[in-house]
């Protein structure tokens, strides 16, 4: 065989440099797909003139159209409203065959089933193992994980069982009061917004995070605690974390400095980790460590040991129920056609906006204020799981990936930065989290009634806008006219078409958070996979980490410096000359 269909058998017979981990063939280059350049096309004819008001006037049916309704067995209806986007039938259609034709279903399968999919550690992406209340078998390297996840969430039963029913006590027999979590990062974030989030189900114990390698950050949490009353959890995957091990090491001093006694830290001191020796290394009893596995990324941990302060925070049964939300997420991520699941969905209109719009950020914005934390988290979230140039076939990538993720809660983002979402010359597509009821009804609901006004009122308002006719009538009944109407009259007017989704839970719970984490978790992963590039890597905080290790020790002394950049050097100088 000669000519151009035996180079198709030898490019298609060529065993690759790498291996996907899809077990599929590599994929064409996002651009040059044909689907990619249907949608292009569609949206520079179409799309961009997309008016999300027209779209409603046109169709009575948009709102049924463009939402679905998720019933929770025993947590109410979740309403994922998508029908305020500059998106009509035939956007969606191109969009879901982009979907089928970059593979999401597939990857998706071979996520869930442990293939390793992060090639670049060759490891398997299970978080979704974690919360497989289910107990369905999934095999890594053969072998059953789901035994081991048991038995870490049996562990982390009974210790909380232990410290919450008293029965655990410090080195001077006392009760354990204060928690403090040590960790960065995924070690932190998760935990973190998590017991910010859940803090009604609290049963006492005070929690406390310290990630910051700045001494600060240490100093005034250890002003709040007592050494005979705190439980400290070093969370760390890696247990080579430099701020998290200089932060434990400085805390151990610390307590041992009232306890004056080694084996007192048994008592006060755990780990969550994968590294056991390192643990012990630290002096941590290994019958004191939550252990996890390769398989769970930073960022994706909360669900495992990593969890343990939530646990601690709220009890093992709502931890569970935590579980369970992210679980019956996951099923919907797997058995929804693409067209009726909400994780693609949200990655469709993203990649819309951000690849064909020219959006450059994402706003999360939850009108709940025990979620402030769920734009920080989804920073790292997002950002460290597809801020990647390269694709999974090593080349750079000639379009956008990850958007800048960012936002408040409401409605303090409104009288800060929603003015440049209304009247900005940007496009930010916006996502608003709502509860239909609040943990804290005071004045008879009427707090919670003035923050769902307000949820409702801006995203109808970024939508509808307001015309330049309703903008003179009103104007007029101020009593304006002439000239002096004309000269305010453009900046009255709101243009409107500004895309939001809405998503409305009846309650801020265990279970509607852990469905909302794991909503984003695989509108990411979604994404990810469509950009072709692999969401579960992160050599891009590594670079920095190298440097700040060589550069730390130039710091020792006051030489100067001129081993860097003119700049480099100049800074290192000022501060060696300043101190
Ligand atoms: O949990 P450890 O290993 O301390 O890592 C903490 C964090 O480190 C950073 O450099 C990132 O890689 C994060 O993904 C990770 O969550």
């Amino acid at each position: 065989m000669t000519g151009p269909a035996c180079q198709a058998r030898a490019i298609r017979e060529k065993p690759s440099s790498y291996d996907t981990g899809y077990g599929m063939e590599t994929k064409a280059d996002l651009t040059s797909e044909p689907i990619w350049q249907q949608i292009k096309t569609y949206y520079e004819t179409t799309g961009k003139n997309l008016v999300i008001k027209d779209l409603f006037a046109n169709d009575p049916q948009r709102f049924k159209k463009f939402s679905l309704k998720l019933s929770t067995p025993e947590n109410g209806d979740i309403l994922f409203d998508y029908s305020k986007n500059r998106i009509d039938d035939e956007a969606l259609r191109l969009l879901f065959q982009l979907a089928k034709d970059r593979k999401v279903a597939e990857a998706r399968d071979a996520m869930f089933s442990g293939q390793k999919i992060n090639f670049t550690e060759n490891r398997a992406v299970l978080h979704i193992a974690l919360r497989n209340r289910s107990n369905t078998p999934i095999l890594v390297d053969g072998k059953d994980v789901m035994p081991d996840v048991n038995a870490v969430l049996e562990h982390m039963k009974q210790f909380t069982n232990s410290v919450l029913s008293g029965q655990w006590r410090g080195y001077s027999g006392k009760q354990i009061t204060d928690v403090v979590n040590i960790g960065i990062g995924g070690s932190d974030l998760g935990p973190l917004m998590v017991t910010e989030a859940l803090k009604p189900y609290s049963k006492g114990l005070r929690l406390h995070f310290v990630s910051n390698i700045d001494g600060t950050h240490l100093a005034e949490t250890l002003n709040k605690v007592d050494p005979e009353t705190v439980l400290f959890i070093i969370a760390s995957k890696t247990f080579t974390t430099q701020e998290t091990i200089t932060n434990a090491t400085s805390a151990k001093e610390w307590f041992l400095g009232y306890a004056k006694d080694q084996a007192a830290v048994a008592k006060h001191f755990v780990a969550l980790s994968t590294n056991e020796p390192k643990v012990k290394e630290f002096g941590i009893d290994p019958a004191n460590m939550f252990g996890f596995w390769d398989w769970v990324g930073g960022r994706y941990s909360l669900w495992s040991a990593i969890g343990l302060s939530i646990s601690l925070s709220i009890g093992f049964e709502n931890f569970h129920q935590l579980l369970e939300g992210a679980h019956y997420l996951d099923k919907h991520f797997q058995t929804a056609p693409l067209e009726q699941n909400i994780p693609v969905i949200l990655a469709l209109l993203g990649i819309w906006y951000s690849n064909f719009g020219g959006s450059e950020t994402h706003a999360l914005l939850p009108y709940d204020q025990y979620l402030h934390r769920f734009a920080a988290y989804f920073q790292q979230g997002d950002m460290e799981s597809n801020g990647k140039y390269v694709t999974r076939n090593g080349r750079v990538a000639n379009y956008s990936t990850g958007p800048i993720v960012w936002g408040e809660p409401g409605t303090n983002g409104q009288h800060a930065f929603y003015q440049l979402i209304h009247q900005g010359t940007r496009l930010i597509p916006c996502d608003f989290i709502a509860p239909v009821q609040s943990h804290n009804p005071i004045g008879n609901s009427l707090h919670h009634k003035i923050l769902l006004a307000n949820f409702l009122a801006q995203t109808e308002a970024l939508a509808m806008g307001k015309t330049t006719e309703q903008a003179t009538a009103e104007l007029e009944k101020q009593g304006l006219k002439g000239e002096a109407l004309q000269k305010i009259l453009p900046h009255k007017v709101f243009q409107g078409n500004r895309p939001t989704n809405s998503i409305v839970v009846k309650k801020i719970t265990p279970f509607t958070l852990g469905v909302l984490i794991a909503t984003y978790e695989q509108k990411i992963f979604t994404q990810g996979v469509i950009w072709d590039i692999n969401s579960f890597d992160q050599w891009g905080v590594e670079l920095g980490k190298q440097l700040a290790k060589a550069i730390e020790p130039e710091l020792q002394d006051n030489n100067p410096v001129s081993t860097h950049d003119s700049s480099t050097n100049g800074l290192i100088n000022f501060i060696k000359a300043s101190r």
